[in-house]
């Protein structure tokens, strides 16, 4: 899809809202051909070559009427203006969201939290600006149409003059294009980096503070913001070194214009009434060519939004920007898509099919066996990752996987749910091919708690709970399990402690378990944990594990973990090594078959005694 398709796909979502627009900015722009040709007819009647009826009175009376008019019209041009940008930005936002949500979950966005909050926002209100624009544009042409025809019907000479200036614009508007698309760009790469870098130091205070870094910090967000300066300059340049040649070429235009009417008034070819008409439509022709030249300018940006919007779909075909949906205001059309549709055009329908092509339906049955075969995924930036992976999980087993740091372990679980999107490979539930596993992996298939878990601003019960109701003694159970019931007590209230923004208030421990309470609390026949032993210490995390034996019951585990309190609870486990199985079995045969494992046991027993 080009520019061009998707200014008109976006024109099509709401077609009524934007004809009714450019409607009434037609009207709004054609209404001043009156007050030009009433003042024609009043000085045609001084000079004496026509009869004006109406007297000075009655030319006041046109005037203020029309103007009156003119006022109504532009406030409800406003109103119809602002509903269809509001629909516009509104729907690609919702799309791009709608996209973002479906995206794996590791890898969400292609940018940092700054740079997503740039498209969102900025590139939007880019292309909104440009739709808008282009409705002004076709009004003033209405104008200009009607306007050429009554202006050739006096003097074609004259007018051709008039145009000359139109022509100019648009030449010099073609010839700048390269240019402004090039800083427009680097302005909004640059805008982009001061957003992420002020999202950056926002996260990572503590960080900075602890390394001593304010000084370079401040130092690199002040060349950030150098650079961007720079970007911003040359952008504001050419696009006002535009708007000053069309302004001037205008200028240059109705000098012609006097120039010629001088000779023409003096053969009395021309006269007072049409020197004045040519002068009022020349404001006008003026404000089409200054308006020729913001919408081709804003057009041009609106291309450079739109490859940045393009990237946010991480490939997906982009159309879905402008996919037709609901926005939650006035009626929902047949037209707009629902999820089912949108999700269709990023991945396969969200069900998953058997060897039969048979779809499994949500919640699916019962977990008799989970099995992976030859899952391969590597991160592009570094090549690394995890390469042909095969397990097998069946009902109520609890398997481990261990393993060196950077062996792939966080990556072999984010594969098998879906949260990074697996390059090779396949996964079966109870035998039946899981297509879309990230839609498939959620409560009450699965539960995840995730090595670096996430937090909102909110009360411990909410951060916990997430929406869900609370239902008997669920919560109270799954704080129990995440040996959570001593910490919750100690703090100031409790539950009902506000935990601060990412759980700032809490220690690393405290958040790592609330977000294993959190999976607890949900019922889920998988449950699947990436090493809690990161924030625990060995004694918390024994309790733990031992309080999972005791309760979770026919519920299946496959766990991250390098502590004894697991290995030796363990049914299977899998060492990783570079990304691939290295050696698997139980800790009896890897004890005795594998120097890594040997590593990793004794490795904790000396943490232990350590500790
Ligand atoms: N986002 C990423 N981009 C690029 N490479 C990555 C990314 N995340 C991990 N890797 C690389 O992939 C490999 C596997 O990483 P992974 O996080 O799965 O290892 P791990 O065994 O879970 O490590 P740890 O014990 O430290 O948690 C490592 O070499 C790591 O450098």
């Amino acid at each position: 899809m080009n520019t061009r398709h998707f200014f008109w796909r976006l024109l099509l979502y709401r077609p009524a809202y934007y004809f009714a627009n450019l409607f009434s900015w037609m009207v709004i722009h054609m209404v001043p051909l009156l007050p030009g040709l009433i003042t024609k007819a009043f000085f045609d009647d001084l000079e004496g070559s026509a009869d004006f009826p109406y007297g000075v009175e009655g030319l006041m009376a046109l005037f203020v009427g029309v103007a009156l008019a003119r006022i109504i019209l532009i406030a409800v041009g406003c109103w119809t203006d602002g509903g269809y940008r509001f629909r516009v930005s509104m729907l690609l936002r919702r799309n791009m969201l709608a996209h973002v949500l479906k995206e794996p979950g590791a890898k969400a966005i292609p940018c940092s939290p700054g740079e997503a909050i740039s498209n969102f926002r900025d590139d939007v209100d880019q292309t909104e600006e440009a739709m808008s624009w282009s409705v002004d544009m076709f009004g003033l042409i209405g104008f200009v149409a009607v306007s050429s025809y009554i202006l050739i019907s006096i003097d074609a000479q004259l007018t051709f003059f008039v145009f000359v200036p139109l022509i100019l614009v648009v030449t010099a508007a073609q010839i700048a294009t390269a240019r402004i698309q090039k800083y427009r760009a680097a302005s909004r790469a640059a805008t982009a980096k001061v957003t992420g870098s002020i999202s950056e130091m926002f996260a990572n205070v503590q960080a900075i503070q602890v390394a001593g870094a304010e000084g370079r910090i401040v130092r690199r967000f002040e060349r950030l913001s150098d650079e961007r300066r720079k970007m911003m300059v040359k952008d504001k340049l050419i696009t006002e070194s535009l708007s000053s040649v069309f302004t001037n070429s205008v200028n240059l235009g109705t000098g012609l214009i006097l120039v010629l009417a001088g000779y023409k008034m003096r053969s009395g070819s021309f006269s007072v009434g049409d020197l004045s008409l040519f002068i009022y439509y020349l404001t006008f022709v003026t404000q089409l060519i200054s308006n020729v030249g913001n919408f081709m300018t804003f057009y041009k940006q609106m291309a450079i939004s739109f490859t940045r919007l393009k990237q946010m779909l991480q490939g997906a075909p982009a159309k879905l920007l402008t996919l037709p949906a609901y926005i939650g205001i006035g009626k929902r059309k047949e037209t707009d898509a629902d999820h089912t549709e949108q999700a269709s055009l990023t991945r396969p329908v969200v069900s998953s099919s058997g060897p039969s092509g048979a779809s499994i339906s949500l919640p699916a049955e019962p977990l008799r066996l989970l099995e992976a075969n030859g899952l391969t995924y590597r991160y592009p930036e570094t090549g690394r990752g995890i390469e042909n992976i095969s397990l097998r999980l069946p009902r109520g087993s609890f398997t481990v996987v261990t393993g060196m740091i950077g062996s792939g372990k966080t990556t072999l679980l984010r594969a098998l749910l879906g949260l990074l999107p697996a390059e090779a490979g396949e996964i079966r539930w109870n035998g039946r091919h899981v297509r879309t596993p990230a839609d498939f992996f959620v409560p009450p298939q699965s539960a995840y708690t995730a090595q670096i878990p996430r937090l909102y601003s909110d009360k411990l019960r909410n951060n916990i709970l997430l929406g869900l109701p609370e239902t008997g003694d669920s919560l109270t159970q799954a704080l129990h399990v995440a040996v959570m019931e001593d910490d919750v007590a100690h703090l100031a209230h409790g539950l009902d402690t506000m935990v601060g923004p990412r759980g700032v208030k809490l220690s690393g421990g405290q958040v790592q378990r609330t977000a294993a309470a959190r999976m607890l609390v949900r019922e889920a026949q998988l449950y699947v944990f990436d090493d809690l032993s990161s924030a625990l210490d060995v004694e918390t995390e024994r309790k733990l594990w031992e309080r999972l034996f005791q309760t979770r019951g026919q519920a299946t585990c496959l766990v991250v973990s390098h502590r004894k309190a697991a290995l030796s609870h363990a049914d299977h486990i899998i060492v990783l090594k570079d990304g691939t199985i290295e050696a698997e079995g139980t800790a009896e045969q890897l004890l005795a078959s594998s120097a890594s494992f040997r590593q990793l046991w004794y490795g904790d027993e000396s943490q232990a005694g350590g500790a």
